[in-house]
């Protein structure tokens, strides 16, 4: 995305009437995600990013009541171009996000606590997640940012395992990435997920098909069927 506006104050980095600004964004996403249980507990968030910004939310606050003034604006080499005002951190999720802005040239990265999520790295056990013959695979993209999977594709996600902290997760998300070029997202055992997309609305498009897949997957397991190839 071509770089926001022309700010030239602090403050007009993330000030703006418009909607679609990313500081903007981030606010109205996280009240939407908090709805869907993906970011309650202050954990979780989302950050956009376009040529010249990468938009960041603060550290340990309710995500669904941060405003644009608490937002952090980097640029590409992770140096601040603007912090807030109010003493906050930035969030602890951001090397992660810059592995989905560094290795896959995202617009956008959303990492959710959602339960689906978790319950799904509990029930697989191992290094990855399985699921086909289902109609929301459509809604994925090949590693994030490609062509769109087809409903005869296997989606598959890689999980690594949780950190006791966030930042320690950089290092397992970035080789996930490397033996999964094509998945669109990293699951975390027993956390949440990290998912991305060429901009904000791609990788909110998938993190909703995923969260569903998710939620399918589990309800199935726990029934007893498979989630990958079709009933025998
Ligand atoms: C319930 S706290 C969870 C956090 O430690 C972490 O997992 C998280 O996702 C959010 O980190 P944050 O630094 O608040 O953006
Ligand atoms: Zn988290």
């Amino acid at each position: 995305m071509a770089a926001y506006g022309d700010a030239t104050s602090s403050s007009e980095l993330v000030s703006s009437p418009d909607p679609n600004h990313p500081a903007n964004l981030i606010c109205e996403l996280c009240r939407c995600f908090y709805q869907l249980g993906w970011v309650t507990g202050t954990g979780g968030g989302i950050s956009i990013r376009d040529d010249q910004h990468v938009y960041i939310a603060p550290s340990g606050v309710q995500k669904e009541r941060i405003a644009p003034e608490d937002i952090f604006v980097m640029k590409p080499d992770r140096t601040f171009f603007r912090k807030p005002a109010r003493p906050l951190k930035h969030s602890a999720c951001t090397p992660l996000f810059f592995n989905a802005y560094d290795l896959r040239q995202a617009g956008a990265c959303i990492h959710t606590h959602s339960q689906h999520a978790v319950m799904a790295t509990l029930l697989w056990r191992g290094k990855e997640f399985r699921i086909s013959h289902q109609e929301m695979i459509k809604g994925m993209r090949v590693a994030g940012t490609g062509k769109a999977l087809s409903y005869l594709d296997t989606l598959v996600i890689p999980i690594i395992e949780n950190t006791p902290d966030e930042e320690d997760l950089r290092e397992g998300m970035e080789q996930a990435m490397k033996d999964y070029p094509d998945a669109p997202a990293v699951l975390v055992r027993r956390h949440g997920l990290y998912i991305w997309g060429k901009d904000w609305t791609s990788a909110k498009g998938q993190a909703e098909c995923l969260d569903y897949l998710l939620e399918v997957a589990v309800k199935m397991r726990m029934i007893g069927l498979e989630t990958e190839g079709l009933p025998v």
